[in-house]
């Protein structure tokens, strides 16, 4: 198709070239590069050592054979030593190349993913919650690892190859100009051509990062939800879609395999016609005696180093552009804003709760959609609230607020009378205990997973903590008790313990604020009365905020809240709520109805 206006043309053409993105590119890597400054100065270094072995080898080979030649004993033993000095040169220059190429790259990519992980972590849940695992995952196990290019060999070669260039044309010139102009009019061909397979492998190398991320995040979903692809008999339809997307990345690797194809071929085939016509030219000008054989010898040997660094340069160009593309998107993550500067972590500064309140809150998700807008609500200390009320009514949105992953557009919360702005991520979320629906825990055991709850818990707490959670019987009687391991997700625990795997957490971090978000799941009698007691353990002298599913919780909570569409729409405890007619009524006998069932 053919570009009709200059607009089209230009839409056409941007995507080939680097604009914005490689200043941005150099400044997001700058400091991690600076971390690794001795390796750099050390790698600069050794260019120096490259340009001065390549040429003095090939004065070193031109001498031997015109020595060869004459006969010359003597100049022959001189360049014995000689020979042997430059190759042990050669062979510490280049275990060195490796080793400190291996320290920069390494070094650097090593910060940068500390970095990136330390931004994920700190990252607010407005942020991740439209990222995918599988694309997070894609950042670490693809998108840092293509940097090498911009921060390892690429950019070593960027800098190398023009001075090789410089180094031999100079020395060239001095043997003979002539041949050394025929060789440098070739100069623009190879510059054109790599630079031209250089975007291409560019707008290549976008598209496969994005296919590597999204292969990712397929594969991540898939083995996290195989029991719903099992029980929707989803099999077939997952594997045609994984094998679609699997047989792209085959075709785009192979697209990129011809562009690097045709590069080298090209690159070899104005290498050879350089080397041919230099050795022809030169023959004709040694039979004319215009040239000894090893000036000839040394000239070709180096010829290619005026060929070779153009092509190079382009080649490098091409990694460096694919390079490129991967830290665009590591740079769009990076840009994201975190929720606090440093990560946050156990600070248990908030002892007593003796007011939480919401006050003029509206918040939205999306801005446009409110679900609250000013909300108001004073919770008394040390009681149970039972918030109920119809799916979507901002109850789990409350939760989200108090325990600040979510930031109100207007509006504050404060504890104590203090504006939980003014805590740390830490500090707030060390006050409060949550309780969610459904439970996760960590692929270890379970021991481990009741650590978690807060630093330097002792044996004999996490066995109190079990015990009043109902749940110790149940580890005692396992053959490895609490070492033993759950799988992932604690997939060999059934749901009534993992719940109250859930209650003996929230009793082990003893949190003066306690949100617990009711299961609505139905447990059996006997599960449900030991879930009911560990709970009651759980509200002692704390302040409970309670998504409440259960009769006996909601009647027997201090006050209830009935929510409906962001606004508190009724009041009071049950026995005041039941004699009015109204939304909790009618709840109460809907509730009442499915236990019947
Ligand atoms: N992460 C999110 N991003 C965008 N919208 C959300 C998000 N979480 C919830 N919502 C929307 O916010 C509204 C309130 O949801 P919320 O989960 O607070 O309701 P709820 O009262 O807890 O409902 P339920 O009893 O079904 O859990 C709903 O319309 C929901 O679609």
């Amino acid at each position: 198709m053919i570009a009709q206006t200059k607009e089209e043309l230009t839409r056409i053409i941007k995507p080939y070239f680097i604009t914005e993105d490689f200043p941005k590119t150099f400044r997001m890597l700058k400091p991690f590069i600076l971390t690794q400054w001795k390796a750099y100065v050390v790698l600069f270094s050794l260019l120096a050592v490259d340009i001065f072995f390549t040429l003095a080898f090939a004065w070193f080979f031109g001498k031997l054979t015109n020595a060869a030649i004459h006969g010359d004993f003597q100049e022959l033993k001189k360049l014995m030593p000689i020979g042997i000095g430059l190759t042990l040169i050669s062979i510490t220059s280049n275990f060195c190349d490796i080793y400190f190429e291996t320290i920069a790259t390494n070094g650097v990519k090593n910060e940068l993913k500390e970095h990136l992980f330390h931004h994920i972590l700190r990252l607010p849940a407005g942020q991740t919650s439209s990222l995918r695992s599988g694309d997070l995952l894609s950042y670490f196990n693809n998108d840092i690892h293509a940097v090498d290019g911009v921060i390892g060999g690429s950019l070593i070669s960027l800098i190398r190859l023009p001075l090789v260039y410089i180094a031999v044309l100079i020395y060239l010139f001095q043997i003979n100009w002539v041949l050394c102009l025929i060789s440098v009019v070739i100069a623009p061909i190879a510059i054109a051509a790599g630079a031209v397979f250089g975007l291409l492998l560019k707008r290549n190398g976008r598209k496969l990062h994005e296919l590597v991320a999204t292969v990712n995040s397929l594969l991540a979903e898939t083995f996290q939800g195989l029991q719903v692809i099992r029980s929707f008999t989803l099999e077939k339809n997952t594997f045609k879609h994984f094998s679609r997307k699997n047989k792209e990345y085959f075709r785009l690797e192979l697209e990129n395999a011809k562009l690097q194809g045709w590069y080298y071929s090209g690159g070899y085939l104005i290498n050879s016609v350089v080397f041919l016509v230099s050795l022809c030219l030169g023959a004709y000008f040694v039979s004319k005696g215009s040239m000894t054989v090893g000036s000839l010898l040394t000239f070709t040997n180096l010829v290619g180093y005026l060929v070779s660094p153009l092509t190079g340069i382009a080649g490098q160009w091409a990694g460096f552009q694919r390079s490129v593309t991967a830290i665009e998107r590591l740079i769009n993550l990076l840009e994201r804003p975190a929720a606090s500067l440093e990560l946050p972590s156990y600070t248990p500064m908030v002892q007593e709760i003796h007011s939480i309140k919401f006050s003029n809150i509206s918040f939205g998700y999306d801005e446009n959609k409110k679900i609250f807008d000013k909300f108001s609500l004073d919770i008394p200390e040390g009681k149970v609230v039972a918030f109920v009320g119809p799916s979507g009514a901002g109850k789990t949105t409350l939760f989200n607020l108090l325990q600040g992953f979510y930031q109100p557009q207007s509006g504050n919360i404060l504890i104590n009378g203090q504006h939980t702005d003014n805590l740390t991520l830490g500090e707030l979320r060390s006050a409060i205990a949550h309780v969610p629906q459904e439970t996760f825990l960590f692929g270890g055991t379970i021991k481990e997973n009741l650590m978690i709850a807060r630093p330097n818990v002792s044996q004999a707490d996490i066995v109190t903590a079990c015990r009043q959670a109902q749940i110790h019987d149940f580890i005692a009687s396992l053959p490895a008790g609490y070492d033993t391991a759950i799988g992932e997700r604690g997939i060999k625990l059934s749901g009534g313990q993992k719940q109250r795997m859930a209650i003996a957490r929230a009793i082990l971090k003893d949190a003066p604020i306690l949100l617990l978000d009711e299961a609505t799941s139905a447990l059996d009698s006997e599960t449900e009365y030991h879930v009911k007691t560990a709970l009651d353990h759980l509200m002692k002298n704390k302040t409970t905020l309670v998504i409440a599913h259960r009769l006996s919780t909601i009647q027997d909570a201090d006050l209830i809240i009935v929510m409906k569409e962001g606004r508190i729409d009724q009041f009071g405890n049950h026995y005041e709520l039941i004699n009015q007619t109204g939304l909790y009524k009618k709840l109460h006998y809907n509730i009442l109805a499915k236990k019947e069932k």
